[in-house]
């Protein structure tokens, strides 16, 4: 699938192009470890280094074209530059080119929101396959055609990777791709050249204000998702969220809602909620779904709402949905001998453990006590630390704050700024065990039948990443595990 520079560099804005446009690239590569020869090297400035800085290198190891922002002050023979604006953005838009625009080949729907996201794309990525469909997935725990699965690195790919994926979806017949679109995910440029056929944006709340600083620049990013949308895609938000309608205010796809609440294009009614599952009421119809939780309601919603906006039969629709079984780490249970259960639960931020939390008291009988263990990622945003801690000790009968993923942070240095939340009736609730084992095996000793022990934070994630190694660690291997030496 060999191309030149000048048919991969059709219709995108350039300041210039100094050198030989009908050169073939190999390939686009951001990151000189990978440059090979004949590469087009795209050089970015990113939040530790100016890859600018790599761009002898890269020449030296034989790429042929470079793509930046800054010129060279002295230009190589043999080597053609493209000088332009926005390094990130043009990656997108050539990636896009370089693949043959595999997203105008498919159905593209892309999800967008603090949480929620994966759940989303895992439905609907389970439904349409239950639909007769081939289906692309990229997400958080895997991405997928079909029936491989590839292992994912970041919830959204770089633009390179993903017009890699979808062109490899297109090639093996798929019709449809469900991807999570993270707020860095939009910032950097990642979603640039994209033809999506959807949009959904599940909710806002506090996270990442580590890499957007404020709460704003973190609703515009999630904003300019929809902002990119062509006419003939349907913007489809969560309207009980306060933000869903600034989300959609410039967008000029086809803007449709979903709500629990209030009049919109897709209105539901939950029913009743179990530990076995929920039930709704979906344009006049009552189902059961297995899903668990108020929060998972919104989900069903809004996977119902773009399956009908796909051209979808309302009827095949929700019989196939209730019979669809959560992603894993998504209110995943453990259930010991004795009947005591665990619940493994991705909740890494503050809305989403105390949506889990709710959810948990709302279905416990009197007498459950509800034990919780969770923790906070090093190298992300610390504000939500205390704000943790608080909710797991107001909503939870024994707290044990322990590591998540450390990172590069001294694990009792991120444990000190989560204690601090914890208000002081709280306090006699709480121990804080910095490893994660041993907290998950104390939870178990204070256990008796049929309390709930709520493990949060890292859901379907196989290890745990301290000082740049990655251990492997699973909950619910370690819940078992703790359950049998009881
Ligand atoms: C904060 C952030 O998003 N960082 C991403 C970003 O890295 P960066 O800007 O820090 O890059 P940098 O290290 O400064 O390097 C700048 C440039 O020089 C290049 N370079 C660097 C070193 C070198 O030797 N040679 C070289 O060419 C780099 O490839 C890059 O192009 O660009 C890199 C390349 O695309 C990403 O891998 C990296 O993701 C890091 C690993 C990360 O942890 N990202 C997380 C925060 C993230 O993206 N999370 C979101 C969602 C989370 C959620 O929704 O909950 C996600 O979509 O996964
Ligand atoms: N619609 C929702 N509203 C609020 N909380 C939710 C919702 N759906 C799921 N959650 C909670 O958030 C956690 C993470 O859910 P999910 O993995 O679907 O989110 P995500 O947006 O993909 O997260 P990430 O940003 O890490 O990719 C779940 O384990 C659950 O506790
Ligand atoms: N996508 C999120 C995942 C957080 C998961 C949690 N276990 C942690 O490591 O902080 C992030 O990169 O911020
Ligand atoms: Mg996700």
């Amino acid at each position: 699938m060999s191309k030149t520079l000048q048919e991969i560099l059709a219709g995108v804005p350039v300041i210039s192009v100094t050198g030989n446009t009908g050169i073939e690239p190999t390939g686009i590569e951001f990151d000189s470890r990978r440059v090979g020869a004949g590469s087009l090297f795209v050089a970015q400035k990113g939040t530790q280094v100016d890859g600018h800085q790599f761009i002898p290198k890269v020449i030296e190891m034989g790429a042929s074209a470079i793509l930046c922002e800054d010129l060279p002050a002295e230009l190589t023979d043999g080597v053609t530059y493209i000088h332009v604006a926005d390094s990130a953005r043009t990656m997108g838009l050539l990636a896009a080119n370089f693949y043959d625009n595999p997203s105008a080949k498919l159905k593209l729907v892309g999800v967008t929101g603090t949480n929620g996201k994966t759940s989303t794309v895992t439905l609907l990525f389970k439904l349409f396959r239950q639909l007769g469909y081939r289906v692309g997935l990229l997400s958080t725990v895997q991405n997928q055609i079909d029936d491989d699965v590839i292992p994912s690195t970041h919830t959204t790919p770089d633009s390179v990777k993903i017009n890699e994926l979808l062109a490899e979806m297109v090639r093996r017949g798929c019709t449809h791709c469900f991807m999570e679109v993270s707020s860095h995910a939009v910032a950097q440029e990642r979603i640039a050249g994209l033809l999506f056929s959807g949009g959904i944006f599940t909710n806002i709340t506090h996270d990442h204000l580590d890499f957007h600083k404020t709460f704003d620049n973190y609703i515009k990013a999630k904003k300019g998702f929809f902002d990119q949308l062509p006419k003939h895609a349907f913007a489809l938000v969560n309207i009980d969220d306060r933000r869903g309608g600034v989300m959609v205010q410039n967008t000029a796809a086809r803007k449709e809602t979903y709500s629990l609440q209030t009049i919109a294009t897709f209105k539901g009614k939950l029913l009743a909620d179990s530990l076995f599952g929920l039930q709704m009421e979906i344009d006049g119809k009552e189902v059961w779904f297995k899903l668990i939780g108020k929060f998972n309601a919104y989900n069903l919603l809004g996977v119902y709402g773009a399956a009908l906006l796909l051209g979808e039969d309302e009827e095949q629709v929700l019989m196939a949905l209730s019979a669809i079984t959560p992603p894993p780490g998504r209110f995943e249970q453990v259930v010991s001998a004795d009947a005591i259960v665990g619940i493994v639960d991705y909740a890494h931020t503050p809305d989403a453990l105390q949506n889990v939390l709710e959810t948990i008291n709302e279905l416990r009988e009197g007498d459950q006590q509800v034990i919780t263990v969770v923790g906070c990622g090093g190298n992300r945003d610390a504000t939500k630390r205390p704000e943790m801690a608080r909710i797991a000790g107001e909503l939870s009968t024994r707290v044990i704050l322990t590591s998540d993923n450390p990172r590069n942070e001294e694990p009792m240095a991120i444990l000190a700024q989560m204690e601090v939340g914890i208000s002081p009736v709280d306090y006699k609730k709480m121990k804080v065990i910095e490893d994660r084992r041993a907290a998950i095996r104390y939870a178990v000793s204070l256990a008796q039948p049929h309390d709930i022990i709520l493990v949060a934070g890292k859901g379907h994630e196989t290890y745990q990443e301290i000082k740049g190694v990655k251990h492997h660690f699973d909950d619910r291997e370690e819940l078992k595990e703790a359950f049998d030496v009881r």
